[in-house]
């Protein structure tokens, strides 16, 4: 725990770096419009946009969208890793919040994964920082207590499939350009163990095993075949789809479901306490030779 405490403190101190603005006018925790009968009140909206990411939230149903926009891929950097990390806190600090749906405000790609230039000749404590960053973008996403379904809108590659694989469900467009998988085997590394359990978890044991050694990026009807999504829709019907399952899901009772889904994910407390170490400046090197 000592060292998610460390990167708690980080995370702060990348906050402050961030520039992300928390408008002043907004209260810390938005009216909660979710508790109000229905049809009495018209649906409200609060957005607050950072530079990378967009998050809407309908005060009305209790269900944000978070949309990225960083292009030209989406990739994850330490400023959007940042940016998500405040982002998600501040949804699950939120009272009337209680369902988040992923997508991408980018043509064609949801997220192309770890930003390369990330990994690339900075200094030891640059890899650090990022590599907690990522970490911790897992652990918030993959423990979170909100409802998270992933609108999987374009190329999903590596991180960005750890994304996807990391909410409750997902539901990917169907395109023949498209792809998703953890292809980090085909670019000479290898998926931390916390990236291969999560996908153990959505696809099984052998499908995960095959996958991961080949490197596989997944086409949508394959991902679909073999679990990796859980259902397929044409780019228009995506959001329509994204809302259904969404209210599917909020049907149910908050504590119910979240110790459920909590029991589930004991892949996450592992992860919290043993806090797997940072790659070494020379791992990334050789991996990118660079
Ligand atoms: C450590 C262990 C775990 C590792 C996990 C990871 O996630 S490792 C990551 C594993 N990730 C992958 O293997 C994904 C590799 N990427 C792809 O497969 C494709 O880019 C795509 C399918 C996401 C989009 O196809 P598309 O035809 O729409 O786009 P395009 O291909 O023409 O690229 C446009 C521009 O984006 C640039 N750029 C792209 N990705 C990254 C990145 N991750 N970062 C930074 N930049 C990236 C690309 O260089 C180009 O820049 P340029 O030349 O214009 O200055």
């Amino acid at each position: 725990m000592a060292a998610v405490a460390a990167a708690a403190g980080t995370f702060a101190r990348r906050m402050a770096r961030s520039g992300v603005l928390f408008p002043r006018s907004s209260p810390q925790v938005w009216p909660q419009a979710a508790r109000q009968p229905p049809g009495l009140l018209p649906a409200q909206r609060r957005a607050f946009s950072n530079n990378k990411i967009l998050v809407e939230l309908d005060t009305s149903s209790g269900v944000a969208t978070m949309k990225f926009k960083s292009p030209p891929v989406n990739s994850l950097s330490l400023d959007f890793l940042t940016e998500f990390c405040i982002s998600l806190e501040k949804l699950e600090n939120d009272r009337a919040c209680r369902g988040l749906i992923i997508t991408s405000a980018i043509p064609r790609v949801f997220s192309s994964g770890l930003d390369i230039t990330e990994m690339c000749g900075k200094s030891t404590e640059h890899y650090a920082e990022f590599w907690r960053a990522v970490q911790e973008m897992w652990i918030r996403l993959y423990g979170s207590n909100l409802v998270t379904v992933a609108a999987i809108n374009g190329s999903s590659p590596a991180g960005g499939c750890l994304i996807a694989l990391s909410c409750d469900y997902r539901i990917m467009v169907e395109n023949p350009k498209y792809v998703i998988g953890l292809n980090e085997a085909q670019l000479g590394i290898v998926a931390p163990f916390w990236f291969k359990d999560t996908f153990v978890n959505a696809v099984g044991h052998r499908a995960a095993e095959r996958s991961l050694q080949l490197g596989l990026l997944h086409s949508v009807p394959e991902a679909h075949r073999m679990g990796l999504v859980d259902e397929v829709v044409p780019e228009e019907k995506l959001q329509e789809k994204a809302v259904a399952v969404m209210a599917q899901w909020l049907a149910l009772p908050d504590h119910a479901r979240q110790l459920t889904k909590s029991m589930m994910r004991k892949t996450f407390r592992t992860l919290s306490s043993s806090h797997p170490k940072t790659p070494s400046r020379s791992h990334f090197q050789r991996t990118w030779r660079c």
